[in-house]
């Protein structure tokens, strides 16, 4: 099973340039979340500090009890190990044929016999579906394959966590759909946790069990699926059907003046509905779609049962849309216990969005205010 990623009041800058502060949330255990923001908001900056390549300069980043803002550079090393990225282009040799490539992290950093490293390699191209591509180069294969080829190479070290930082950049919408299913398929085989940042609005209304947005060097709102994608937060509602009316500007933030005149436009020609379908996924409505599930055959996704006990426990602390939309996701006796009031309350504490089971009641609560967006 993947492990947790806890970070807690994590802070960035660069020099005077502050790109995000106190950022707090759990990624839980072999779930799959989103990180979604505006270009710039600092979430490739997030993925850099959750492997150690930047250092925040406030704040913690507990996996496996090891804080990994403060450990040391062994530690560091060692706990890099736990990780698969999947970075934006696939990240390959150009000169390696698939194969070599895939082969790469087995061959730096095990002794595996070459006999085992190729049945590595080859059980990982299968499961990425590109069984007898081992011969070609990445100049060779589309921008899918290559994705495909650097989530195997993503793989072979079996990762407990696996970042995905952009996986449908550059793709056609029927690849990403592909790819999106790929990336389910593959959290119900291997049980990893997984984090993905994505712009893409249909891949983060189906794929994930969290949804995150970042924005004015906040996190603006981290929780399950349904939290975000019924919430009424301006900058959520904004980006979520991708249109230009609302706190997100051009290239910077908008005045409050000039919101509100959008805002009040926007409500006369008919709200969101009136919008229809806008780029990169966005639609008008607030409808929570069904989310993926794994292809045919291929065993449930564990996450799945654990997410809905965690949910359940906290279900109570959300608004009502927030609760009708995930009561849907339930099982009835979960939803008789969460009513009979039989978990333990997990408001009280300290802005974190996750409730584990042992610590219910002492740590966790499930919502950051609602007033975040315009903070
Ligand atoms: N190593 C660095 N040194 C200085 N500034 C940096 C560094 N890395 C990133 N930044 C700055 O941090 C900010 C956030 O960058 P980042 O790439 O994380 O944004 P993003 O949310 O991933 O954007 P996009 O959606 O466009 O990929 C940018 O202003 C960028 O210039």
């Amino acid at each position: 099973m993947g492990v947790a990623v806890e970070v807690e009041g994590l802070t960035k800058s660069f020099g005077s340039q502050n790109i995000w502060s106190d950022v707090t949330l759990t990624l839980p255990p072999g779930e799959i979340s989103v990180l979604l923001g505006p270009s710039g908001t600092g979430k490739s900056v997030f993925l850099k500090s959750l492997v150690g390549l930047l250092k925040p300069e406030k704040g913690s980043i507990v996996i496996k009890d090891t804080d990994i803002v403060r450990t040391s550079e062994h530690q560091l090393y060692e706990i890099r190990k736990l990780f698969g990225v999947l970075f934006q282009d696939g990240a390959l040799f150009g000169s390696m044929n698939l194969f070599d490539n895939i082969a790469f992290p087995l061959r730096e950093h095990t002794k595996k016999s070459e006999s085992e490293v190729k049945s590595i390699v080859l059980e990982k191209m299968d499961m990425v579906g590109l069984q007898g591509a081992e011969g070609k180069l990445p100049g060779e294969i589309s921008g899918g394959m290559r994705k495909r080829a650097g989530l195997a190479r993503a793989l072979v070290l079996d990762p407990e966590i696996i970042l995905f930082d952009e996986p449908d950049s550059g793709l056609d919408p029927v690849r990403v759909a592909y790819l999106n299913q790929l990336i389910v398929d593959l959290n119900a085989q291997i049980d990893a946790t997984f984090l993905i940042v994505t712009h893409d609005i249909g891949t983060a209304r189906t794929v994930p069990d969290n949804l995150g947005l970042l924005f004015r060097r906040n996190l603006v709102m981290f929780g399950p699926r349904e939290q975000l994608l019924t919430s009424q937060e301006p900058v959520v509602r904004q980006f979520l059907n991708g249109r230009r009316e609302g706190p997100i500007g051009m290239s910077e933030e908008k005045d409050v003046a000039q919101v509100e005149a959008e805002m009040a436009a926007l409500e006369a020609r008919g709200g969101d509905s009136h919008n229809g379908v806008g780029p990169k996924g966005a639609s008008g409505g607030d409808a929570v779609p069904p989310q993926l599930t794994p292809t045919e055959g291929l065993p449930e996704r564990k996450a799945e049962k654990r997410r809905q006990e965690r949910v359940a426990r906290m279900l109570h602390e959300f608004d009502e849309e927030t609760q009708a939309a995930i009561r849907k996701s339930l099982p009835d006796d979960l939803l008789a216990k969460a009513d009979a009031g039989a978990f333990e309350p997990t408001t009280g504490a300290g802005g974190r969005h996750w409730a584990p089971e042992a610590q219910a009641g002492s740590t966790a609560t499930a919502v950051l205010p609602r007033q975040g967006g315009e903070a």
